[in-house]
């Protein structure tokens, strides 16, 4: 029989949502169960979780957490890891990278001082963001994947972080080809183009 999965995490996408687009690209279904934050809820489970955060994947009576593990988990189970260990390194090689550019985000965004703040998105922009880019626009083939001919968890990985820099600068991969191809190529995936119409609209 095939397992049954119930994806528990806060009303947000934070670090769930690459999961929740994994199991939308293979179309295989789930419970997103969804807690707000401090709810009584949350209290009552937090104690009888493997490590007192969210999000966790239960795969029957399995609890999973720490969210690279569960988005690895969904992309190898749904075929989305890379086909071959060399493919799947690749692959995580572009989704671990995805992390220095996630935690500069986090650090911005996190600043509650004005002006500290502000010299953290100047050095984002004018000088993290296109080096990094950079870097990843050589990493994307032509054809919009960076792993082989077809798509994998880490072009949904990017796709993912870049919904929190698109709307600071909708323009920002007005340069780089083949990056835009990958951004294409993921949200023209049919149950990913589902997903994002019909998605909770909640914070990131
Ligand atoms: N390294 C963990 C971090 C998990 C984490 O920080 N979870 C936060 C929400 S984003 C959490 O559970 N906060 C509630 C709490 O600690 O009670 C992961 O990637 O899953």
């Amino acid at each position: 029989m095939a397992p049954k999965y119930r994806l528990v995490y806060f009303n947000v996408r934070g670090r769930a949502e690459l999961t929740r687009l994994l199991f939308a690209a293979a179309d295989l279904e789930y419970q997103d169960q969804r807690f707000e934050f401090g709810s009584d809820q949350w209290k009552e489970l937090k104690p009888n979780t493997p490590m007192g955060q969210a999000p966790l994947l239960y795969v029957d009576d399995v609890a999973l957490c720490q969210s690279m593990t569960i988005a690895r988990y969904v992309a190898r189970t749904t075929g989305l890891a890379g086909r071959t260990p060399i493919e799947e390194a690749t692959a995580d090689m572009i989704v671990d990278g995805l992390d220095d550019m996630q935690r500069k985000l986090v650090a911005m965004f996190n600043e509650k001082g004005d002006e500290k703040k502000a010299e953290l998105q100047k050095e984002f922009v004018g000088s993290f963001l296109p080096q990094f880019l950079g870097n990843y626009e050589k990493l994307a083939g032509a054809e919009g994947f960076f792993v082989g001919d077809s798509l994998t968890w880490a072009d949904i990985a990017f796709f993912n972080l870049m919904g929190w820099v698109t709307p600071m600068d909708p323009a920002v991969l007005g340069g780089f080809p083949n990056l835009s191809k990958v951004m294409d190529n993921v949200q023209s995936q049919r149950g990913i183009a589902r997903w994002l119409k019909e998605r909770p609209q909640t914070k990131m």
